[in-house]
């Protein structure tokens, strides 16, 4: 598929998403996220690839919705349109996906980055859920997401107040993995998602499902779930590959399954 609005790259075992609408700071409006959403299920069903990362601009990773497009939107429309609904690429493939931010992340842009697995952020990075300036709250899990992220105080002013927060204090709150100079935030967050993308995929899609289930479930259930899963990778190729490896001081060769 051609794609207007969005940039879609295989580098070795990593497909990389960048949003590409400069002239509006990467604002999200229905096409960009139609051609996301299309991008992630082809890089899902690419037996090539491995990891998915996103990005933006140097100047923004995304402003979120575009405002001009929903500005005048009535409840009806919203509502009986199921309004954003849809806007949850990220989280429509099983395999990890790495959010390079660098400038703004601003309302569903901080959602859609928080919507990653994990978030490298460059140095200039600004986190925010401005939308309380606009007269609505966050749409597409800014609430949620957020306030598990950094906990009920961070996100309450965050949310409440619309100020933005910086690289250093999103790293302290715990909302990024990692900051970088801007300068090296595509080496690192490639070299991170090429090391993801170059392990064995049925324990990376396990790892991913297991840490995801902390959120969903008690300590007990997360903890047996973790287990059966665990005892399930036992059945696969990859777990003798990988033990026998390690026993003869080489590197595994991955079949991935
Ligand atoms: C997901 C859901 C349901 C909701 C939302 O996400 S609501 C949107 C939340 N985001 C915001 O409120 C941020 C809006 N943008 C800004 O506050 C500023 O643009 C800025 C602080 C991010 C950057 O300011 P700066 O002065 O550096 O740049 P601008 O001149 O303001 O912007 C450049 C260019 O981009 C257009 N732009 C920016 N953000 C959006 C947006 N969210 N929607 C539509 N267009 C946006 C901006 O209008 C300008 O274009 P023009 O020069 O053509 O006006």
């Amino acid at each position: 598929m051609a794609y207007e609005n969005i940039i879609v790259e295989i580098k070795g075992r990593v497909g990389v998403v960048t949003l590409n609408r400069p002239n509006a700071l990467n604002a999200l409006n229905r096409a960009l996220i139609g051609e996301l959403s299309q991008a992630v299920v082809e890089l899902q069903n690419n037996d090539a690839v491995g990891c998915l990362l996103i990005t933006g601009s140097d100047k923004a990773f995304a402003a979120g919705a575009d405002i001009k497009e929903m500005a005048d939107k009535s409840f009806i429309d919203a509502y009986l349109g199921n309004f954003a609904a849809d806007w949850h690429a990220p989280t429509k493939t099983r395999k990890p996906v790495v959010a390079a931010v660098a400038g703004f992340a601003l309302g569903g842009g901080c959602e859609l980055a928080m919507m990653c697995d994990l978030i490298i952020a460059a140095d200039t990075a600004k986190f925010g859920q401005p939308e309380i300036k606009l007269g609505v709250i966050p749409g597409i899990g800014g609430t949620q997401r957020l306030t598990r992220a950094v906990g009920k105080a961070k996100a309450m002013d965050l949310v409440l107040t619309g100020r933005m927060m910086d690289a250093a204090e999103a790293e302290r709150s715990n909302l990024v993995a990692r900051v970088v100079p801007a300068a090296q935030l595509m080496d690192e967050a490639m070299k991170v998602a090429d090391t993801i993308a170059n392990m064995s995929l049925p324990s990376v899609l396990a790892a991913k499902e297991a840490v995801d289930a902390a959120f969903e479930s008690s300590l007990a259930e997360g903890v047996r779930f973790e287990r059966r899963i665990f005892h399930a990778l036992f059945a696969t190729e990859d777990q003798k590959e990988g033990m026998k490896a390690f026993v003869e001081k080489r590197k595994p060769q991955w079949k991935n399954k």
